[in-house]
């Protein structure tokens, strides 16, 4: 059994790290950190959690949280905010696994340009391991602080990564077009998140500037300049044609743009990549297999394409695709819940890699269907 704790317990995906962690078999949940609740009993803020293990539980104050108690924190902060808190946590002896976006950058001058702000500890950004499990496994596992992905960018790297060493693939022509539920932009209030403004309403929002487009470029160019290469999986039998790409620039370019939809919780993307000479279904398909055959959470569809509501409640991603003959395109839809696989499932598949858990353990349930 190890101690987890929670800072920002109170936010989404701190709930659904709750929701996870209660029922997992190797965990106690030891102290429940917020800055909004502090001293008022779990359950009279999320009453699901009546008559479970947390019945009784308070959460606390920062100031009175023992962290040498934990031997892992997960971090669910709002980013420039997380920074600080795992600055102040970090070597007391607890694993911090951070959910934020402060750690994910291991150049400080792209997290700055993107977040339009400086990062306070840059020293830290070097013990950061990206937490893309099927990327970086087994550099999580020795991992003492872990940078959780993006949603948004979980969903499209795990489309794109088998791809992108594809000699026919045009690394210049990548669109990424996604779609979000609500539950991604946080519990805060925000008039534009309200009930009115986003029922039966969808709309795009921060074109070709989210700093998600800049992760899923930074993370793809890393693994292209061998950052990642420990990892085998996404080295398929084809390898990057690496005299077409120029030297000085960054080797992939994606063209991102985020959508809101009125759904709570799900993501999907809908990614658009060229191919320089002809391929064919059978082929994708096989680098697909390939990658993702090994890999419990990530499923490849065949012959079709996937859908939100097979996959919002569960840790699984979903990922399909059509060659498009006539215009020598290739069209990726995958599909995660942006609150398990892309944050608190991910992060929980992250404590059992490093723990020496099974991988999937809390973390089995199919999708809440219908
Ligand atoms: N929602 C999603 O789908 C995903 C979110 N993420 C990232 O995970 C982190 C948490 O996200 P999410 O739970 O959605 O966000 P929320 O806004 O729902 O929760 C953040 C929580 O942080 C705590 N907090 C502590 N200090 C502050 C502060 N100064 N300002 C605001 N909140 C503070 C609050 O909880 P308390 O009062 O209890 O301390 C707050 O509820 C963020 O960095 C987010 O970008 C990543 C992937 C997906
Ligand atoms: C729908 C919605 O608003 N989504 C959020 C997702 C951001 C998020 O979760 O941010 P990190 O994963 O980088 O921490 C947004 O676009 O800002």
């Amino acid at each position: 059994m190890i101690n987890v704790s929670i800072i920002g317990a109170t936010g989404y995906v701190g709930v659904e790290l709750m929701r996870l962690l209660h029922e997992h078999p190797e965990v106690e949940i030891k102290d429940l950190v917020s800055k909004s609740s502090a001293g008022q009993l779990l359950i009279d803020i999320y009453p699901q959690f009546r008559g479970s293990k947390l019945n009784d539980q308070k959460l606390i104050a920062l100031k009175d949280f023992k962290a040498e108690a934990s031997d892992l924190i997960f971090t669910a902060l709002p980013h420039g905010v997380s920074q600080d808190i795992v600055a102040e946590l970090y070597g007391k002896g607890p694993k911090i696994i951070d959910l934020s976006g402060d750690f994910r950058y291991q150049d400080v001058d792209i997290y700055e340009e993107w977040y339009g702000f400086e990062h306070r500890h840059p020293e830290l950004v070097k013990e950061a391991v990206y937490g893309l499990v099927e990327l970086n496994r087994s550099k999580i596992k020795n991992a003492n602080l872990v940078a959780n992905p993006g949603c948004y960018v979980t969903a499209s790297l795990l489309a794109l990564l088998p791809l992108i060493n594809f000699k026919k693939a045009d690394p210049y022509s990548i669109i990424i077009d996604a779609k979000s539920g609500v539950s991604g932009a946080g519990r805060s209030l925000k008039e534009n998140l309200l009930f009115t403004e986003t029922h039966n309403s969808m709309k795009a929002y921060s074109p070709g500037v989210h700093r998600h487009g800049s992760e899923i470029e930074y993370i793809l160019n890393q693994y292209l300049k061998g950052s990642y290469t420990e990892n085998k999986i996404y080295d398929s039998k084809v390898t990057v044609d690496s005299s077409n790409l120029e030297k000085e620039k960054n080797r992939v370019e994606v063209l991102f743009t985020p959508h809101l939809v009125p759904i709570k919780r799900g993501i999907l993307a809908t990614i658009y990549l060229d191919l320089k000479e002809a391929s064919s279904a059978a082929e994708i398909l096989e680098i697909y297999q390939q990658a993702y055959n090994q890999e419990e959470f990530v499923q490849v569809l065949a012959d079709k394409l996937p859908e939100i509501k097979n996959i919002a409640g569960s840790n699984f991603a979903q990922i399909g695709f059509k060659y498009d003959q006539r215009t020598n395109k290739i069209i990726i839809v995958s599909v995660i819940d942006n609150m398990l696989k892309g944050a608190a499932g991910q992060a929980v598949q992250n404590m059992n890699l490093i723990f020496g858990f099974a991988e999937n353990i809390g973390l089995k349930s199919t999708a809440l269907f219908p």
